[in-house]
């Protein structure tokens, strides 16, 4: 069989770039589409925009517009989500004819569900804290591709701008890896059919390369055996590489190290991979012998964190690979750019020599421009990496004494509570809770009249003292309605916090804070991650004041509310200087400070949320335990100051929880509640198997739809809990925070929530 020729791959290019615009234009768009604002054809022009912007903004950058070094990788929601509609994956519960282009409208439906509709389930792509929606892929679920699908008419726009893009897809092995339903690996040979069409569709187009994303291939994690992937790997690429008519294939590998499956996707007939080479290695002289001719693409500049790159050491690794290998070799990120903000230039505020510290998206894409032109041609570019590097090492604050002296001071005593039964003894005696006890994870919904104070107060136009009154007419009101709906465990409603990461970050010293650095977490949903670039220590008490001023407010026991070391770590983006584990203490050591300023304040309940402790997990199992060891040991260190009558209470979601299972029994915390509404509170039984002994709040409300849960709905959902865990260890609560939710859906599932409690106490 003659193998296709496809021309040279571009020496230089990035995996993917942010698609939420450097105002967040798409974020906008969408939600005015959403809320019936504005009509699909104003999405689809405000989307058709900010893709042209891409385009010529990248080919200004320096990227080549004509050799597909530029991405097309444009999704309205979800990448995931946009490649299992390209190929017809939709569940027939949704009513939507897979088999033609689908509308904004139903796309919209497949990620937010509807009233009668449940959407497809989010959850964590890889250790991100990006979120993608979950395909679901059954034996019977239509599998066709979609003719004219999203990546096609992409690449034709872009052509037709003068542009020729490398349209990039989710790859079939990761696409059926994510998927959930009856062995989706079964579907492979028709997934890849369907693929097979694309490809061909897209060569019609004249694309004459196309990136397949392939990040399971870097882990164990997945519910799939490694054999297996191994072997998915490598049929379907032949399968693919096979196909009569069709542009170049690249396959990307982003997030880890493809080890043995490197081998096996050389030898499928693809014509090039895409390494990260700052989480994985170059591969060993055996491996690349087997790779002989392909192109390798080595991505050398940091697509998920936000330092200048050491040129020089990067250039080194570069020529190893190119010395050690026989074939062409370009330069990209390691990842797809989605993962950090656009660009640098909008930080006004940051510290200039901070700043200079820093690279974003479009200085990213500098430095891969650097790398390949080499240190010679590119001498002022080396030339500045060096001293950013060096003037880093020795900025003040990037490490100090007093905070590195009381790191080193600890010792395991630190890390211990007095034993939990006694300390349940005495937290019951305090609190007096009826059995079953009702309560929120923290945030009630941040209303555009919140939003809108945080603007004022920054743009001057109002007083600290004029927002500190809305905050407190906020909680006041939070306080009553907790009251009238009867719930047990009260909280102040989390007004007064932008995220729950960033609050703290611009309160403790060692993080700053960005004015426009937006990067999607999901669909239209941003977070702006802190950057924590030297030691940490907590100048004042956090979160004190509003807690008491709400305790002030009613009888009943009032939650203090802190976020964990390990979610402060996952959700901003942290100095690569220092070890994680040495990085957390720091952290753990400013929250326990904290912790005990709220226990003198008279604050008897404390919930240190941990929602990313799954996000961390190494995608290598053998990295696991050490990963474990410090993110369980940095919560108790936050944590175990409390005395043996406060109670602590931790959060978790997000996430599938089975491999973390012991680690959150680690965690010693008095109550955990986790998200487990749309599982049918599976987590419950294999928490109490793995001999949890403490509280437990599994959710009973899905918060991340509008739907309100029935009454029956709940009594049904903590039957199933009761069938698993004795009612002294049942915790009742909605599955996470309220703060995306609207006030209308709010009360009333609440007051289901607490209907449902009390029919269940009345039948213990
Ligand atoms: N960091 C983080 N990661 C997380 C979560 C989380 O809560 N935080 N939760 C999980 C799910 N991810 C989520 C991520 C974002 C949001 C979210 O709601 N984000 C908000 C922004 C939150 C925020 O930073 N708000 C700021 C800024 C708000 C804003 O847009 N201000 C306007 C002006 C406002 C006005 O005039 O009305 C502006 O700057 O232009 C504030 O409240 O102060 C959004 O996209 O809309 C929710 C969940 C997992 N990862
Ligand atoms: C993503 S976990 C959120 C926990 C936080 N306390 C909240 O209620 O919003
Ligand atoms: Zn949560």
């Amino acid at each position: 069989m003659s193998q296709p020729t496809h021309p040279t791959f571009p020496a230089a290019t990035i995996l993917g770039y942010p698609r939420i615009g450097p105002r967040r234009e798409l974020k906008r768009a969408l939600e005015s589409f959403w809320s019936g604002t504005t009509t699909e054809t104003d999405l689809a022009t405000a989307a058709a925009g900010l893709r042209e912007r891409t385009r010529t903004h990248l080919t200004d950058l320096g990227l080549d517009p004509q050799t597909a070094a530029i991405p097309s990788d444009f999704s309205y929601y979800d990448q995931v989500l946009s490649t299992a509609v390209a190929v017809g994956a939709i569940p027939e519960r949704f009513g939507i004819d897979a088999s033609a282009s689908i509308n904004l409208a139903d796309y919209s439906r497949l990620a937010r569900g509807d009233a009668e509709t449940a959407p497809l389930e989010l959850t964590k792509w890889f250790d991100t804290n990006y979120h993608y929606l979950v395909p679901e892929i059954g034996p019977d679920t239509p599998l066709q591709y979609v003719p004219g699908s999203g990546p096609v008419a992409e690449f034709v726009e872009a052509k037709e701008a003068g542009v020729h893009t490398r349209p990039v897809v989710v790859g079939p092995v990761t696409l059926l890896a994510l998927a959930k339903g009856t062995d989706p690996l079964a579907r492979l040979d028709e997934l890849v059919a369907a693929f097979q069409k694309l490809l061909v569709e897209l060569a019609e187009t004249g694309a004459t390369w196309v990136q397949f994303d392939e990040p399971a291939l870097v882990s164990d994690n997945g519910t799939i055996p490694a054999a297996q992937l191994n072997d998915a790997a490598d049929r379907a690429y032949r399968a693919l590489a096979a196909t009569a008519d069709r542009p170049g294939i690249l396959v990307a590998a982003p997030y880890g190290d493809l080890r043995e499956r490197f081998a096996t996707l050389a030898g499928t007939g693809v014509e090039a991979i895409a390494l990260d080479l700052v989480k994985g290695e170059i591969p060993d002289d055996g491996a690349l012998a087997q790779a002989r001719g392909l192109t390798l693409v080595a991505g050398l500049v940091d697509g998920h964190n936000v330092w200048r790159t050491d040129l020089h050491a990067a250039a080194e690794r570069l020529q190893r690979l190119r010395t050690a290998h026989d074939g062409p070799v370009s330069v990209a990120t390691s990842t797809s750019l989605l993962h950090v903000p656009h660009t640098v230039a909008d930080e006004t505020d940051l510290p200039e020599q901070l700043r200079s510290w820093l690279a974003f998206a479009d200085e990213k894409v500098g430095e891969v421009l650097a790398l390949t032109a080499g240190p010679e041609a590119a001498a002022e570019a080396f030339a500045a990496s060096r001293t950013v590097r060096a003037d880093r090492a020795s900025a003040p604050g990037v490490r100090r004494e007093d905070v590195r002296r009381r790191t080193g001071a600890l010792t395991a005593a630190d890390t211990e509570r007095a034993d939990a039964s006694a300390r349940a003894a005495a937290q019951q005696e305090r609190l007096n809770l009826p059995p079953l006890p009702t309560t929120t994870i923290g945030s009630f919904p941040q209303t555009s009249d919140l939003r809108r104070a945080r603007a004022q107060r920054r743009k001057g136009e109002i007083s600290d003292e004029q927002y500190t009154e809305v905050i407190r007419g906020e909680i006041a009101r939070v306080i009553e309605l907790q009251t009238e709906l009867g719930l047990d465990v009260l909280v102040h409603g989390e007004p007064e916090r932008n995220d729950m990461v960033q609050y703290f970050a611009e309160l403790l010293d060692g993080f700053a804070v960005t004015q426009h650095g937006w990067v999607q977490s999901y669909g239209s949903r941003c977070t702006r991650p802190s950057i924590l670039w030297g030691d940490v220590s907590r100048p004042a008490p956090m979160t004190v004041e509003w807690t008491r001023y709400a305790a002030s407010l009613t009888g009943k026991p009032v939650k203090g509310m802190l976020t964990g070391p390990v979610t402060i770590l996952a959700w901003s983006f942290v100095r690569d200087d220092l070890p994680l584990g040495e990085v957390a203490d720091q952290v753990a050591l400013a929250l326990r400070d904290e912790v005990a300023d709220l226990e003198g304040a008279g604050i008897g309940v404390i919930q240190v949320d941990e929602p990313a402790l799954r996000e961390l997990l190494p995608l290598r199992a053998e990295q696991h335990q050490a990963y474990l060891d410090w993110s369980v040991r940095s919560f108790r260190l936050a944590t175990s100051g409390a005395a043996p009558h406060t109670q602590v209470h931790t959060h978790l979601c997000y996430s599938e929880f089975g491999e973390v299972i012991d680690a959150i029994d680690g965690l010693g915390a008095d109550v955990t509640s986790l998200e487990a509404a749309r599982s049918a509170m599976e987590v419950v039984p294999e928490l109490a198997q793995a001999g949890f002994s403490r509280g437990i709040g599994p959710g009973v409300w899905d918060i991340h739809s509008p739907r309100v849960p029935s009454t029956e709905e709940i009594v049904d959902l903590l039957g199933r809990a009761l069938a698993a865990v004795p009612a002294q260890q049942l915790w009742v609560n909605p599955d996470c925070g309220l703060k995306t939710r609207g006030y209308d859906e709010t009360t009333a599932s609440l007051r289901n929530l607490v209907a449902a409690t009390e029919r269940v106490r009345a039948a213990l």
